[in-house]
């Protein structure tokens, strides 16, 4: 066992002559928060997706807790322990935030338990303000809390974001960055994005995706800093 929570080996997607992906070597340690970056069409979406079983990579392996998970389906990964934002499957428009996570926590039997859970949750995501406020009535912004909000509430062991700071406003995304950084206290958060001043405000550790493949990973000043990260956002040519 490496000690690694998740770790992808030789990972590649290929879509008839597209290579999305073109063997990706990845390591994740519990506890970690990273971020992954690169500039549009650099394969980030594509690596999430065969992470969270939206995809079966055509070659590799993803091992999670040790087990390979690739190309299982998405609720086996769920089930595994993967919390991601992008796949909340029973949100419910018509209902209010507190009614909408009472029924994401159903598996918390005493009705307590669930109040207090429910509690927790909001107050961890800030949405205390919203609890009886219906669904389909909300500004984006506080819809992606809500769906962040459901994420945490079934206690992933690993909590994969994609994109969670689109269309926010400033405000909303300063209120999210710290959501972030408070959520890695206690458990492990791999965030896709590429809005820069978000990453400068949540990142420790990046890792920069470009043409299908790791062209550099460390410290986020470090790789904000490296004339070949800024060359491949400026669109200057690369050999990667
Ligand atoms: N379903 C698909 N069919 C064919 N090609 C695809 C498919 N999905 C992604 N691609 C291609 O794979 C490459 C990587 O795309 P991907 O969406 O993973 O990049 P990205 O880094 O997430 O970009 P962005 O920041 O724009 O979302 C691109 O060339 C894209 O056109």
């Amino acid at each position: 066992m490496s000690g690694n929570l998740l770790e992808a080996q030789g990972v590649a997607m290929h879509f008839g002559g597209v290579k999305a992906l073109d063997g990706i070597d990845f390591t994740l340690k519990k506890g970690e928060l990273r971020c992954l970056i690169g500039p549009n069409g650099a394969g980030k979406t594509t690596f999430f997706r065969c992470l969270t079983g939206t995809h079966k990579p055509t070659h590799g392996r993803i091992l999670f807790r040790g087990e390979d998970i690739a190309g299982r389906e998405r609720h086996e990964i769920a089930r595994a322990g993967m919390g991601v934002k992008t796949q909340v499957p029973s949100l419910f428009d018509g209902l209010s935030v507190h009614e909408n996570l009472w029924l994401a926590l159903r598996t918390v039997r005493s009705s307590r338990d669930r109040e207090t859970k429910i509690d927790e949750v909001m107050e961890r995501v800030g949405i205390g303000a919203l609890r009886h406020g219906i669904l389909g009535r909300m500004a984006h912004g506080q819809r992606q809390l809500v769906e962040l909000a459901m994420v945490v509430a079934s206690d992933p062991e690993l909590v994969l974001l994609d994109e969670p700071a689109a269309g926010m406003t400033d405000g909303e995304v300063e209120r999210l960055a710290s959501i972030i950084r408070d959520l890695n206290r206690s458990h492990t958060v791999v965030v896709v994005e590429h809005d820069m001043q978000f990453i400068r405000m949540i990142a420790d550790f990046v890792t920069v995706f470009h043409q299908g493949r790791i062209l550099v990973e460390g410290p986020v000043g470090e790789v904000l800093a490296n004339p070949v990260v800024r060359d491949v956002y400026l669109g200057k040519k690369h050999a990667a």
